[in-house]
């Protein structure tokens, strides 16, 4: 299975999770890539390969920097994503309530509106909590390669 780790970050746990993922996953698959949203089009988006997207939370449930350009380009010239698969897994802090993990849930309104399918949970990370972001998207992970069919 090729997969491509897509990440928005601010602050840099979106990009440590994603790096920690792709090394997961590198291990057993020969195409993992790790890319930061701030440099990926949505036009790249393609139905030949598995998406995690890991995006944080800014401002007041807002996208983080490296998310804005991805989702000023998405909406210029919304894509096609008929057949594209993706897990999306967001990281927040509960400390802002009814903004928690909303930032990447700009992202995945995006994606289902173009006909893309979320597989397996939602993840989530809460910077309250005493968990790491990526021990919590490292136990996400297997759950969402089953619901996909991925081999761990
Ligand atoms: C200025 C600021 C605003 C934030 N706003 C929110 C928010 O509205 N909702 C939320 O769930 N988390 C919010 N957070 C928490 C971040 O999403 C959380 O710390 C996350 O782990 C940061 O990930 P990043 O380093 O990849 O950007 C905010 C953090 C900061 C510093």
């Amino acid at each position: 299975m090729n997969i491509t780790i897509l990440f928005g970050t601010e602050s840099g746990n979106s990009e440590l999770v994603a790096e920690d993922l792709g090394a997961e996953l590198g291990a057993h698959h020969d195409d993992v890539e790790v890319r930061d949203l701030q440099s990926f089009d949505p036009s790249e988006l393609s139905a030949e390969r598995f998406y995690l997207v890991i995006c944080s939370t800014h401002g007041e449930g807002d996208l983080p920097n490296t998310a804005i350009p991805f989702a000023e380009a998405f909406d210029a010239a919304p894509p096609e994503l008929a057949g594209v698969r993706y897990a999306m897994f967001g990281l927040g802090d509960m400390f802002y309530e009814e903004t928690y993990s909303q930032g990447s849930e700009h992202l995945d309104r995006r994606f289902a509106e173009r006909g893309a399918v979320r597989v397996g949970e939602y993840g989530r990370h809460d910077a309250s909590s005493w968990d790491l972001p990526s021990d919590a998207a490292l136990a996400w992970l297997p759950g969402v390669l089953a619901a996909a069919s991925v081999p761990a």
